[in-house]
């Protein structure tokens, strides 16, 4: 779907065009939003700490969290819709052990319509929620031959392929009260929390990947061709969403844990029937909750306890 760009006017200059709706998403207009989910959450009487942010097929990770409240995102104005089969488009909020967290059982991909900016706005919420950390999932295809459908790879670095080409969360006026103009992207997976998610993995005997992530526009799935460019790369999984969530929890000084489900193998040969769809997505996603359950739930106390 093509996007109007929107358009600014820029004091006594001209009228700039933004590829991305970020500066929108002001501190004023995001507390709105923040406020009703704060009111609906009063009983707990604390706020939220860690955010978590579920991919596709991979909401059942809510299963982990004791006496949720459920809150649509319909039900508070001015966020988006889920529209992907596989995101049920709504907040579910409790205790995961003792840490209060906000779950997101959907997020916003450029695929679906909308700019980057408004598929980064669920982290400026977050962020105002009172989050100091983010885990970050996805479904992704692996490239990396090591690696076999239904398994985890840690997120330890990215390459912003939609960034590259000017196509960023953050491009456009920058209000510095949410964050610097500037920032850098060096360690933007927190080393210590991959430390911890290694050992966890180690634990439960499950393979130990790590690696490098990236996202394209999509909706399509790649071409042969595109995946042996991006393999040569060193890229090890490929997606659509995550690296400009990433950008923007960084530029909100969040702390950012993230990793793919591994839910189909990347072809990069001609031969034989490999066409990658949707649905086998979502039922890795599916196969896999009870690991994905299991391994978040553990994970969450010892990420919450790790403040830098
Ligand atoms: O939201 P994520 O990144 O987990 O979703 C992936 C990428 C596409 O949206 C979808 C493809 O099946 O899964
Ligand atoms: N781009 C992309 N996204 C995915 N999400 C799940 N699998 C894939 C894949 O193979 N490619």
């Amino acid at each position: 779907m093509y996007m109007q760009p929107n358009i600014v006017d820029y004091p006594n200059t001209f009228n700039a065009t933004y590829p991305s709706r970020n500066h929108e998403y002001t501190k004023e207009k995001v507390a709105k939003m923040s406020a009703l989910i704060e009111e609906k959450i009063k009983h707990f009487k604390a706020h939220p700490t860690l955010g978590i942010i579920c991919g596709s097929g991979l909401g059942e990770v809510t299963k982990a969290v004791k006496d949720p409240v459920t809150i649509a995102y319909k039900d508070i104005p001015g966020f988006p819709r889920s529209t992907v089969q596989g995101h049920a488009g709504q907040f579910v909020i409790g205790y995961i052990h003792d840490v209060l967290v906000v779950c997101m059982q959907g997020r916003f991909h450029f695929y679906e319509g909308y700019d980057i900016g408004t598929c980064c706005l669920p982290v400026k919420l977050l962020k105002l929620l009172g989050c100091h950390s983010l885990i970050i999932s996805n479904a992704a295809g692996g490239l990396n031959a090591e690696f076999n459908v239904g398994d985890i790879m840690i997120i330890h670095d990215h390459i912003n392929l939609m960034g590259f080409s000017g196509n960023g969360p953050l491009v456009g006026p920058n209000d510095e009260s949410w964050g610097p103009r500037f920032f850098s992207m060096h360690n933007a997976y927190n080393p210590a929390f991959i430390k911890a998610a290694k050992e966890q993995m180690r634990k439960k005997n499950m393979p130990e990947h790590v690696g490098v992530y990236t996202a394209l526009g999509g909706p399509h799935f790649e071409t042969v061709a595109e995946l042996r460019m991006l393999k040569s790369q060193g890229v090890d999984a490929v997606g659509m969403s995550t690296v400009h969530e990433v950008v923007m929890a960084r530029y909100l000084g969040l702390h950012v844990f993230s990793f793919s489900l591994i839910t189909n193998k990347c072809p990069t040969t001609y031969d034989g029937d490999k066409n990658v769809n949707h649905q086998e997505v979502i039922d890795t996603g599916r196969e896999k909750a009870h690991v994905l359950v299991d391994f978040v739930r553990d994970l969450v106390p010892v990420l919450d306890s790790i403040k830098d």
